[in-house]
């Protein structure tokens, strides 16, 4: 029988397409689901393409639908969709091959990516400077995916700016093989790293046309369309493609079974939550019983916000079994099923509390500055939470001025005074209830979950650490215990990186990072990673986190960087931009500007454009409430938008790490466009 796979180009345009088309569309589909010998299909040969598989099916007076037959199996592949002119000017050079080696389809066509080549080594003499991808010879191009038809084209690159305009040209996957390989790493590595070599024993074609086994490999940009309510929920309006096409990296991840806790790591935008969201479905799809249940956890409100309402969408069959909720949710529910009933402290509450407690301090000893005694609190006994001497004393203090045993004796009188009075008015901080959660989940007061998922586990405290580890079954060696997903780029609530192992948490040997870019251009990827430069970024366990081989799936315009003189330029500046913006198509809810000054919002608003304040725990909206966003750079924090304008006044220019890091954070928000204001 018949069968046909939709490929992602045809995804991304469907809803541009008019109704009548649309439908026709369906039609076509559903033709192929009830005619397998096709003769109800009017497919018919286009003798101006290039490769003779191309068939054109009519879907509208004026439109057109590209189809691969294959020379072998009875698959078929829809890739395009368009005005007749327009779909065959698509079509004409191109050639659609399953590679021998990979097993993909790929699409490419040999003219363009030659001319590509040689403009950019066009004039400029080879000095027999050698060139990384020398070391590879045609079949291990091959082997790393190039197909055939393109190997001369790789042998003339000589340079890395003839490579960026290679990769535009190259499938995919090779791209990414290689410059894998022009980062340094070796064919095999390159493969593992940039591929997952998942489908290493699946099988492979045996020429070129034979797509007979396409639907059984990890495709990035193919769909089997399986049955009429499949069909629908691809093509429905508001479908995203992470939802439909995992990158192979990226399914590796999500099926990946472990024995014990797994880490998934990646720059910003690498697809890390993508990931997390799919495996928490494949762990729904097998729970056993009717109980086990599932955790997904994040430490933003609005990041757990948004996750939850993608998972309706991603599954919503399964969504129900897991249970997502931001980290001091997490921990207040915890503590409230385990009986207690105080609250969180405010700030009024802790500055009476230290004002009673230092001036007893005073009255007795004035060896310590009360700001020193506050910021050990806040950066040491609260977040690890310490709650007996002992435990201070033999505590680490990473990042801290040493302290003799003797004056952390004497100090520690005052921290447990602080503990007492907090506890006598029914009160925890914000750090207290998590160890609180903690210890009522380690005395098994509160059950556990099956499956714990953890995103954003950079800004993870130990405690907050050691919390989900009990809630995990880690100690009851069940599968797939913990999936923790973070960044050390992103590090913005907690200053100090705390090791995984520190919490118990054993992540060795299953710790994998992702490296493919599928949010933020080349251009705003690179420009934010250049805002950290010199600055020593961690793996979240310890190690020294790389980025080697990052790199993202499109290109855009440079970031616009400017300098204003004061906030009425800026404010000028950010509405030119904006204006710009809107004339060129963008919806004023895909622009944001962070953070928000009133004075340049104030701007905005005079001339006559919307704005819409980013709210805490609220989802944003999209396009069913028009405005310019704007909010704090941490609101923005687990949001994307087309455009970012990021304003940066003169005293916060990346001087402390944790402002860059904050500002790497906003900018890689960033998806085409990214402005940077610096106000004077
Ligand atoms: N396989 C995919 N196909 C298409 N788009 C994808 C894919 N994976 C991720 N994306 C998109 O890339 C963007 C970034 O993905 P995601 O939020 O998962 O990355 P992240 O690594 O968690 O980012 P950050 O750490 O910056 O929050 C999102 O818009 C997501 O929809």
């Amino acid at each position: 029988m018949a069968q046909l796979m939709l490929h992602r180009e045809v995804l991304k345009n469907f809803g541009r397409l008019p109704a009548k088309v649309q439908k026709k569309i369906y039609e076509l589909i559903r033709k192929f689901e009830e005619d397998s010998t096709q003769s109800g299909i009017h497919l018919e040969k286009i003798d101006m393409a290039r490769d003779s598989k191309v068939r054109s099916a009519r879907v509208g007076d004026d439109y057109r639908a590209i189809v691969i037959a294959p020379d072998r199996g009875d698959i078929f592949l829809l890739t395009y969709v368009d005005h007749h002119d327009e779909a065959y000017r698509w079509v004409k050079n191109k050639q659609f091959e399953a590679h021998g080696s990979l097993g993909t389809l790929q699409i490419f066509d040999v003219e363009e990516a030659g001319i590509a080549v040689a403009e950019d080594t066009h004039g400029i003499p080879d000095a027999g400077i050698p060139y990384p991808l020398d070391s590879l010879n045609d079949e291990d191009l091959f082997l790393a995916g190039v197909p055939r038809a393109l190997i001369p084209a790789v042998r003339a690159v000589r340079n890395d700016r003839a490579f960026e305009q290679l990769a535009e040209y190259l499938p995919p996957e090779a791209s990414q093989v290689l410059y894998g390989v022009v980062m340094g790493m070796s064919l095999d590595r390159s493969l593992e790293e940039m591929l997952g070599d998942t489908d290493a024993g699946a099988a492979r074609p045996e020429g070129p046309g034979d797509f007979s086994h396409l639907a059984e490999i990890t495709n990035m940009n193919l769909v089997l369309i399986e049955g009429e309510e499949h069909l629908r929920e691809i093509l429905s309006e508001d479908i995203e493609e992470w939802r439909i096409f995992l990158h192979p990296y990226q399914r590796k991840l999500v099926e990946w079974d472990t024995k014990g806790p797994m880490k998934i790591y990646g720059a910003a935008g690498t697809g890390k939550t993508v990931a997390l969201m799919h495996r928490a479905v494949w762990l729904a799809e097998q729970l056993e019983t009717e109980k086990d249940q599932i955790l997904f956890t994040t430490f933003t409100t609005n990041l757990s916000v948004t996750i939850r309402s993608l998972l309706e969408k991603l599954s919503p069959k399964f969504h129900k079994r897991i249970e997502v909720t931001n980290l001091h949710q997490l921990a207040r529910t915890i503590c409230f099923r385990c009986g207690w009933r105080g609250r969180i402290a405010e700030n009024s509450d802790l500055e009476d509390i230290w004002d009673q407690v230092l001036n007893q301090t005073r009255k007795k000893d004035s060896e310590f500055d009360q700001d020193v005694i506050k910021s050990e609190f806040d950066l040491i006994i609260d977040p690890m939470g310490i709650d007996n001497e002992e435990a201070y004393l033999t505590t680490v203090r990473t990042g801290q001025p040493r302290m003799s045993r003797k004056q952390r004796k004497k100090l520690w009188r005052v921290f447990a005074d602080f503990q007492r009075q907090l506890a006598k008015r029914n009160l925890l901080t914000f750090e207290g209830i998590i160890h609180q959660a903690r210890l009522a989940v380690e005395q098994k007061q509160f059950q556990g979950f099956r499956h714990v998922l953890v995103d954003e586990l950079q800004d993870f405290g130990l405690e907050a650490l050691k919390l989900i580890s009990a809630l995990s079954p880690i100690k009851e060696e069940l599968t797939n215990p913990l999936c923790v997903a973070g960044d050390g780029h992103q590090r913005i609530y907690n200053a100090v990186p705390i090791p995984l192992n520190r919490a118990g948490i054993e992540v060795r040997g299953r710790s994998r990072r992702l490296k493919i870019n599928y949010r933020t251009s080349e251009q705003i990827r690179r420009w934010a990673h250049s805002i950290l430069h010199g600055i020593e970024v961690d793996d979240l366990d310890g190690e020294k986190a790389d980025i080697t081989g990052d790199r993202s799936v499109f290109r855009g315009p440079e970031p616009k960087i400017i300098t204003c003189d004061n906030k009425e330029d800026a404010g000028k500046a950010v509405l030119n931009w904006v204006q710009g913006l809107i004339k060129s198509g963008f919806g004023t809810h895909e622009i944001c500007i962070t953070p928000g000054m009133p004075k340049i919002i104030n701007t905005i608003e005079s001339a006559g454009i919307q704005t819409f304040e980013l709210k805490p725990r609220k989802k944003d909206p999209g396009r069913d409430d028009q405005g310019i966003r704007y909010g704090t750079k941490k609101r923005i924090k687990g949001l994307e938008f087309r455009a970012i304008a990021l304003v940066l006044a003169e005293e916060q220019k990346f001087s402390e790490s944790i402002e860059r890091f904050s500002n790497y954070v906003a900018a890689t928000r960033a998806r085409e466009n990214l402005l940077v204001v610096n106000v004077k």
